[in-house]
This record gives C-alpha cells, structure tokens and sequence, in this order.
C-alpha cells in the first residue's frame, strides 16, 4: 500500500506547427491514499488520462511533481501497473506466457510460471491459461490485463477505462471481479471511467473534473456500504448529485464543440439523467 501525492500540477501540450499551446488543467493537487479506490470521473477531454498518464510516467507533467511514497515519477516504473481499455496482449503467446512474459526480467522461467499461475487464479482463469488470445472474450482478456498488471506486484494499479469497450453485463462481473481483487491485494488503484454508475460502485472516493479551465471540481466520498446496489436510495441520490455538476460541464464541452449549432434542449435530451444510458457520460 503506497500512497500516491500530486502536487500543482500542470499539463500543457504544445502544437509546434500552429505554434499553439493548450493547458489541459493547470493546479491538479491531490493525495490518493493508501489502499484506496479513487476514480476520475469527467466529461470527454478533460483530461483523466492525461493525469493518469502522468502518474503512470507515460507523460510528464509541464509543471508540478507526482510522488508515489518518498518517489519523485519521471518514468513507467514496475510500481505501478497500468490497464488500458484495450487488453494489448500478444496473440502469438497463451494466456499464461502473455502474464509470464511481463515477468521475464523479475524472476526465472519456473518461478515466473508459478507467479503467473498464482494472479491466474486470483481472476479466476486458471482453466484457460493455455488458451490464446483469439480464444478468450473481452472480459477474459480484460481479465489476463489485469493478472499481467498484478503479476508485478506493483504499489499502485492505474486503470484506464478498463471496461470501456465491454457490455453492460460483462462491466457488472468485472465491477465484482475488481472488488473482489482489490479486496485481496489491498493494492491502492486510480481508476479513470466516464461512467458515472461505475464509479460509485467500485470507489471510496469520486474525483470530479472539469474541462475549459480543467481542474478537479469536486470530490465525493462513497460512504454506501459494499457490495453496492444501483437501485438503493443513497446510490441514486449521490448520481443525481454528481449529474447535476456533470450536467453543466458537458454543456459547457458541447457548446465549445458545436458552436452556433448547440442547442441545450438537444443537449439534455442527449445526456440527461432520464434516459437509461444517463449514467455514461
Ligand atoms: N499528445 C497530445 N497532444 C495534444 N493534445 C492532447 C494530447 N493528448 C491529449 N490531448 C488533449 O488533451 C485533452 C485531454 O485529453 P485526455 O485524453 O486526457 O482526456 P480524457 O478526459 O481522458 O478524455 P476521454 O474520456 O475522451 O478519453 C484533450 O483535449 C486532448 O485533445
């Protein structure tokens, strides 16, 4: 368990060509603590991959610093381990040589199988460990991300919409797949989603942004007991709060995108909280 400490952090890419210049968000300060489940909740472009990135070490932050524990993040480091919504595994490699190959620089081939074998399990996939890539659904796949992110045994798990491209009922067994994980591994995990329902189910704590100025707008403490249940009063009341901000800041992203052609009775019937799919930001 590691705790993880932004401090005034800015990004902003440059456009060398067009010699423009665009601040994603300019004063990020946040400690996501030890054994938490943060999420970063927030409309298109605000930037939640971005801070993830930086986290990671994938990117630098233009101003400010990122520690994990006493470590100052300049680089991917095997601290943190990284899921992305797409599962990236070798298709030429089975299941368990895609999990033991992030271990080959750690450990020996035996040791590794072992170790491999071991997260295998822990999401539940020990029956297909000699199954390829081509073999297993999203979900699987998803899943062999996750033991390979593990493997490493790494202080934070960085999650990047991981069940973004997956449907309705797979995302709900691997929002109890990922509980249950995370109640096993104790591991600190931010978790980047647009999707509202997702975020209260799995987080102790909501980190709303913002976009144009990016910044974190609010933080939510989820205080409903485990396991969740979409349906519950306190569950409801807090996604109506949380779109109620939301609301707001997806007009304001429209408006900027859709110039004269924005219209706000499109925009709400679009993305208001009526609809079944309100939840998806
Ligand atoms: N390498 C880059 N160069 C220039 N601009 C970038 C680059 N990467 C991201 N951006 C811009 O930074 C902003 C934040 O992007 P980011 O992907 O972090 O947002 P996000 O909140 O994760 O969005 P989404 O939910 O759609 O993935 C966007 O406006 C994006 O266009």
């Amino acid at each position: 368990m590691e705790q993880v400490l932004i401090k005034k952090v800015e990004k902003t890419f440059e456009n060398k060509e067009k010699k423009q210049s665009f601040t994603v968000f300019d004063d990020i300060n946040l400690t996501v603590n030890p054994g938490e489940f943060l999420s970063l909740l927030g409309p298109s472009g605000c930037g939640k991959s971005t801070l993830l990135n930086i986290i990671a070490g994938l990117d630098q932050a233009t101003n400010g610093e990122v520690y994990v524990g006493e470590k100052l993040i300049k680089t991917p480091g095997s601290d943190r381990g990284v899921v992305f919504q797409e599962a990236a595994l070798m298709p030429w490699m089975s299941v368990i040589e895609n999990v033991m190959f992030a271990l080959r620089k750690k450990m020996k081939k035996e040791e590794a199988k072992e170790h491999a074998k071991k997260y295998l399990k822990l999401v539940h996939l020990s029956k297909f460990m000699n199954s390829y890539p081509h073999e297993l659904s999203g979900g699987m796949k998803q899943r062999v991300s996750i033991a390979r992110a593990l493997a490493m045994d790494p202080k934070i798990l960085l999650m990047d919409e991981p069940f973004g491209a997956l449907d309705e009922q797979t995302r709900s067994m691997l929002h109890r797949e990922v509980q249950y994980i995370w109640e096993e591994t104790k591991k600190t995990i931010v978790f980047v989603t647009h999707n509202i329902r997702e975020a209260i189910m799995l987080s102790d704590r909501i980190v709303l942004m913002g976009t144009r100025p990016g910044g974190i707008r609010k933080i939510y403490d989820v205080t409903i007991p485990r396991p969740r249940v979409i349906t519950s009063p306190e569950f409801v009341k807090l996604e109506e709060d949380i779109m109620s901000i939301l609301g707001g800041e997806i007009e304001k992203v429209m408006r900027e995108e859709m110039g004269d052609d924005f219209n706000s009775k499109k925009a709400s019937l679009l993305y208001g909280t009526n609809n079944n799919m309100g939840d998806n930001i």
